[in-house]
């Protein structure tokens, strides 16, 4: 059962520090067992875990400008020198963790400084921020002020012990290579050396034994075990690939590597390609956890560049993209688990590869493909000793998730509040309908305004700046009248059209009106395109439709679906049906299937209106959860006892795997005048030996203009209590026009947890106003900045 705790981290999604990808994995690839030679263990316990680095959506694979790059999933056993450790040679001394954190990031800046790899990297800042993030998870209240300090300090102590050279570090690498054969491992190897450490074929394979390569790299000292490549994937090989496995396994067991590279060619990696057997053989020989710390290399990345369906060569960044996916997607099916994302790095071993000025080997993207590697080898070294030290052991595990999800009551009790049916037979909210009926004043006042001259442009650039002013204000008036007219009008055809139904009586005129409203062909907004859109695609061209037909369907795009160029991989469907005047039903839900996975979700609602004006509602919701579904039936009463008071309790049963969930709720809703409505519920949701308590107060003011002007600040207090835990939350919504070209919505919510977050949204037509925003948000950046110099000169 999920805990109230969870129920708020997931109330403020964008502050969501702990939704990270997976942080560890134990597996049995990783022992604690005797750290290799070269490297110091100083009582360190070794892990088997590692620290995903958080992998923000808008770093592509090794595609960038410069060297930023997305980061990995890590898992090492640990080397934990710690300078104090190192001299007073107390090994075993057990220190506080987030000393020994702290030390750990400015080792980690002391190499960058070494390498001569730039600390403003994205990947750097990504390393240092999960770093934060363990600690912060992991630190007591009270040391939460020390981590926030000492986090801005390790730079300027990083820089003054590489200047002064002490304390020494002691700092190695140990890598695997794994492979096929030909895919270039061994030159790869001799690449990073400068040197001929290994033997290279390249007609037949050129490894036949495992064996370790050591050199020294800026300083630091390298193993690599270099292996026999594996045989093309086919039944013939698999014993073959089985028994080089078996013995690279056991040649590992004693010094595991830190981290491990999987080689592929960038070149060969077109539609055929499928290595799924081969990577499941390495699942299941190493353990799923292998991959953790793997960083995927692609070698022969300067080969050219294939045709794309333009008969032009793809670009470069796409290609990468696209090959790189393919060889994740099928990692991804190997471990069972979509949540993996490996790091990349591209690599050229061809000796006329380009070079900088410097004798650098470079990509055509202009990258060094040498630094990235240390850079991409450090951090993953580094994170996978932070995971270690932080004992974030066992906290997740590759592969299908067995444990079944528990839903989170509070969760459950606050969408039950949160729901409100309204089902009207024409599928228009009956709040604007009532507030249309109320809305008796400004009547005809459209039809009495003076006639206006609409100006052509020639005429309205020659008017003065208050000129121009007041005529546009004057359209803005208009204009809203105009749409009010409308919006009564189409409500008051809409009455007619009931009440002569319900007199059983109607006439011709009236149903050709409503055949013809019926079958006015309405288009739908624009569907999105896949990314790889073609305009030759007759799937990508199509627009949609309404026309009388009571069903809409639509297929819902993907873009990271099984099908790549398609990316159509779901539908969505809406109907809503008038049985008689007073049973409405209506059923929207969306479903998608790929060769793994479906998904549904949909709703289903009935409602029954009797004449007094009570509303009764009953509907079903199906819900998919991982393998599982939720389903949930709802039932709702709503009486309307005065006009402006309406009273609505409702019950739900809400079943998942085999437990139930039964929640009630009760509702009043007042309004005073137009423009000011009160809503006040509470409600309860008991599960299998528990029960979650909640209600709230909403007000909401709506602007002069509504409905058809969206303008409407609301402010919402919530109480929640669950296993003897309280919650107090504010909730401030509003949505405005500022001035004809800007509208500002803001969302803000604190809770008596001190977390809450603040969202302001703008949008404008204005050049000036965006301009105005642009110089705003770098205002705010400056200051921030400020503030972050002064705290870390305090
Ligand atoms: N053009 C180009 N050729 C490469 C690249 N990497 C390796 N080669 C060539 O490919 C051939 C095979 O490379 P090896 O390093 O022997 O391959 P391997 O993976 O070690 O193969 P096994 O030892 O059999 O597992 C050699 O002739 C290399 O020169 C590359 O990035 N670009
Ligand atoms: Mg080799």
């Amino acid at each position: 059962m999920g805990s109230l705790k969870d129920w708020i981290s997931s109330q403020l999604v964008s502050m969501s520090l702990v939704s990270s990808r997976p942080l560890s994995g134990s597996d049995s690839f990783f022992r604690e067992e005797p750290s290799h030679e070269g490297f110091v263990d100083q009582g360190a316990a070794h892990s088997n875990t590692s620290l995903t680095p958080p992998i923000l959506p808008d770093t592509s694979p090794s595609v960038g400008s410069d060297q930023e790059n997305q980061s990995n999933p890590s898992r090492q056993h640990v080397v934990v020198e710690n300078s104090d450790q190192s001299r007073n040679g107390s090994g075993k001394k057990k220190m506080d963790p987030l000393v020994r954190i702290e030390d750990l990031k400015v080792k980690f800046l002391r190499l960058l400084l070494r390498l001569g790899l730039s600390q403003n990297n994205l990947l750097v800042a990504k390393v240092l921020y999960r770093i934060h993030l363990a600690t912060l998870i992991r630190a007591e209240e009270s040391d939460l002020k020390r981590v926030n300090l000492r986090s801005d300090r390790a730079r300027a102590v990083a820089a003054e012990q590489e200047a002064s050279g002490l304390p020494e570090m002691d700092f190695s690498l140990r890598i695997l290579v794994l492979g096929k054969t030909g895919v270039g491992k061994s030159a790869t190897i001799n690449s990073i050396f400068d040197q001929t450490k290994t033997v290279t074929n390249a007609f037949r394979p050129g490894t036949d034994h495992i064996r370790e390569v050591v050199g020294t790299i800026n300083g630091i000292r390298v193993t690599i075990i270099d292996t026999p490549g594996f045989l093309p994937s086919s039944t013939g090989n698999f014993r073959r690939n089985k028994k080089i496995m078996l013995s690279v396994k056991r040649f590992i067991r004693k010094c595991p590597p830190d981290i491990v590279l999987f080689f592929e060619r960038l070149d060969l990696i077109n539609a055929s390609y499928n290595d799924s057997s081969l990577l499941k053989l390495i699942t299941e020989v190493f353990g799923p956890a292998i991959w953790f710390n793997t960083i995927l290399v692609m070698t022969h990345s300067s080969s050219a560049l294939p045709e794309g369906p333009d008969g032009y060569p793809v670009s470069y960044e796409s290609y990468v993209r696209k090959s790189t996916d393919m060889v994740q997607h099928y990692i991804h099916q190997a471990v069972s688990d979509s949540r993996l994302e490996n790091p990349v790095l591209l690599v050229e071993n061809h000796p006329q590869c380009k070079k900088n000025i410097i004798g650098e080997k470079i990509l055509p993207n202009g990258q060094v493909w040498k630094s990235q590697f240390l850079l991409l080898c450090l951090c993953t070294k580094v994170l996978g000793d932070v995971n270690t030290l932080m004992k974030f052991e066992d906290s997740i595990q590759l592969g299908p998730s067995s444990a079944s999800h528990m839903p989170s009551l509070p969760h459950l009790l606050s969408s039950l509040l949160r729901h409100r049916s309204v089902v009207s037979p024409s599928g228009v909210d009956i709040e604007v309908d009532e507030s249309l009926l109320s809305d008796t004043e400004g009547e005809d006042e459209y039809d009495q305004l003076p006639p206006i001259r609409i100006l052509t442009k020639s005429q309205f650039e020659r008017l003065t700046k208050s000129q121009k002013k007041d005529y546009l204000d004057e359209l803005d008036y208009r204009e809203t009248l105009y749409l009010k007219k409308q919006l009564k009008e189409e409500y008051r055809r809409r009455m007619e059209i009931k009440l002569s139904k319900e007199e059983n009586c109607a006439s011709n005129d009236n149903s050709d009106r409503q055949q013809a409203s019926q079958e006015e062909a309405v288009l739908l907004p624009d569907m999105e395109v896949p990314p790889s859109f073609g305009s030759d695609c007759t799937a990508h061209r199509y627009r949609c439709l309404v026309t009388g037909d009571q069903w809409i369907m639509r297929p819902v795009l993907d873009p990271h679906g099984w099908d790549n160029d398609v990316c159509f991989d779901g539908i969505s469907l809406e109907t809503a049906l008038q049985i008689n005047s007073n049973i409405f039903t209506s059923v929207t839900g969306q479903m998608s299937k790929d060769k793994q996975d479906f998904s549904i979700q949909s709703e289903c609602a009935a409602a029954y209106s009797d004449p007094s004006g009570t509303t009764y509602t009953v509907g079903l919701d199906v819900q998919s959860a991982g393998k599982d579904t939720i389903y949930t039936f709802h039932s709702n009463t709503k009486l309307r006892k005065l006009w402006r008071n309406t009273a609505d309790c409702g019950v739900s049963l809400t079943s998942f795997g085999n437990k139930c969930y039964i929640g009630a709720k009760l509702e009043d809703t007042i309004s005073v005048g137009k423009r000011l409505k009160f809503v006040m519920n509470a409600g309860q949701m008991v599960g299998p030996e528990q029960v979650a308590y909640g209600g709230g107060v909403e007000a909401t003011l709506r602007g002069r203009d509504y409905p058809v002007s969206n303008d409407n600040v609301s402010l919402t207090m919530t109480l929640l209590s669950f296993n003897k835990e309280m919650v107090l939350g504010g909730n401030l919504q509003s949505e405005s026009r500022l001035g004809r070209n800007l509208r500002v919505s803001v969302n803000a919510n604190l809770n008596s947890r001190k977390m809450g977050k603040i969202c302001i949204k703008t949008s404008s037509t204005d050049h000036l106003q965006f301009s105005m925003v642009a110089a705003f948000t770098i205002f705010w950046a400056l200051l921030r900045k400020k503030d972050v110099k002064s705290t870390s000169h305090e």
